[in-house]
């Protein structure tokens, strides 16, 4: 089966395949093509290239895409998308005055949404979850970080990371999977942390590795959660099982974490809003890609993470919607790259990069997704008729979206 897709107004983000990431300055630019085509077999972007020179390619299906921008599709590195009911008493809640860490202190919060999963059958919570899946793919979303951590006992992390494996096997987008099982201290263990990394080092990491159910590890760093300590030893654990760590980190307190997890060679530090020189520093020369996810600053009304300051230090962002119940009820792509910009003063070009090539980056998949690129995976977002693609994080809060194309397959 072959796709040709002909009078694009402009083609975005074209690249060759040695960019795996874009680097400060460099995120200003989005290579692009005007009144271009592309052309793609199977599962494949197999050619691109100006109109003119489009010259007898027969194609099983051809889409015109007059006045229309073509891009790749959103690489959303970090989700909790998998989780089960809601928290919108929480969200009515923080609205009356409490804080999100006063819902938390009072057993609200992760631990709240660890007790309605763990009485959800593993049925009932991947019809959950695919719903949102199939929401994400049509807001253009074709590859996604996907996170346990709100089952917090063996049998219930378990559960959600073979609910991640079912979707993987049974969705065209691609999945990649985070064990988060320091997500927050389980009620049961309450008074004994030291108990419950025992559990996650010596039972749930082996049993995860055994059935091959995590690509990634992830730890929330924070003060009331997991410690520097807690983290360099789940992150220490981790790596005998070659789970490379994304640890959350610096979302309500700057201490140390970014260092860590740098130190620990980490493919990604996610939310930064509150950033300390020394994490900038720390974050230099390293292959640890920053992730900001303005739609939880949003929705939480915290700091934005100062993106402007990180990509003018001279180093990558990653955008990112950390789709998840309590911060963040919305893995709508489109909405994190208009907030990037209108609130984190990120370019149109810097944001698309973000979300792009950058959150291919902070998956570990940016040598095939990410990027219009000869032998990539055919992952594509055709626009409606648009002025310019500055119009798309502009008019904020407007589908722009005329057809998604996953791994080949028009939606
Ligand atoms: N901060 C930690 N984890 C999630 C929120 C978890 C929750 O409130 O359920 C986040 O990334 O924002
Ligand atoms: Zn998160």
């Amino acid at each position: 089966m072959s796709i040709l897709i002909k009078n694009i107004k402009e083609l975005l983000q074209i690249r060759d395949n040695t960019i795996l990431k874009v680097v400060g300055q460099d995120m200003k630019i989005l290579p692009s093509l005007k009144n271009a085509y592309l052309l793609i077999e199977d599962d494949t972007i197999v050619d691109y290239g100006k109109m003119e020179d489009c010259h007898n390619i027969k194609a099983s299906k051809t889409i015109d895409a007059t006045g229309k921008i073509v891009l790749p599709t959103w690489c959303d590195s970090h989700t909790h998308i998998v989780y089960a009911g809601n928290r919108e008493q929480e969200f009515v809640d923080r609205i009356n005055g409490l804080s999100y860490e006063e819902i938390a202190n009072r057993g609200g919060g992760i631990l709240n949404s660890a007790e309605v999963l763990q009485n959800t059958s593993e049925e009932a919570l991947y019809q959950q979850s695919i719903k949102r899946i199939e929401q994400v793919m049509q807001m253009g979303t074709g590859a996604l970080e996907i996170k346990s951590g709100y089952g917090l006992s063996t049998e219930a992390e378990l559960k959600m990371l073979r609910i991640i494996k079912r979707i993987k096997q049974n969705f065209p987008l691609k999945i990649k999977a985070t064990f988060l099982g320091a997500h927050a201290l389980p009620k049961a263990y309450k008074n004994n942390k030291r108990g419950y990394l025992d559990l996650i080092i010596h039972e749930m990491l082996p049993q995860i590795a055994k059935e091959n159910l995590a690509d990634y590890v992830d730890v929330f760093c924070e003060k009331g959660y997991f410690s520097l300590d807690d983290t360099a030893k789940i992150l220490e654990a981790s790596k005998a099982f070659h789970l490379r760590a994304k640890i959350h980190v610096n979302q309500f307190n700057a201490f140390g974490g970014i260092a860590l997890a740098v130190k620990h060679n980490a493919l990604s530090v996610d939310h930064l809003e509150e950033l300390h020189q020394e994490d900038i520093d720390a974050l230099k020369g390293s292959n640890t890609m920053p992730v900001a996810l303005p739609s939880c600053s949003y929705f939480l009304s915290i700091p934005y993470t100062p993106g402007r300051r990180i990509i003018d230090a001279g180093l990558p962002l990653a955008l990112a919607s950390d789709y998840n119940p309590g911060s963040t009820p919305s893995g709508n792509m489109n909405f994190v790259v208009s907030t990037a910009c209108i609130k984190m003063k990120l370019t149109p070009e810097e944001a698309i990069n973000a979300a792009t090539i950058n959150g291919a980056y902070a998956m570990g998949i940016s040598n095939l997704y990410g990027s219009i690129t000869k032998g990539k995976k055919a992952n594509i977002i055709i626009t409606k008729k648009v002025p310019s693609y500055n119009f798309l994080p502009y008019a904020f809060g407007e589908n722009h979206i005329d057809q998604v194309i996953i791994n080949g397959q028009c939606l």
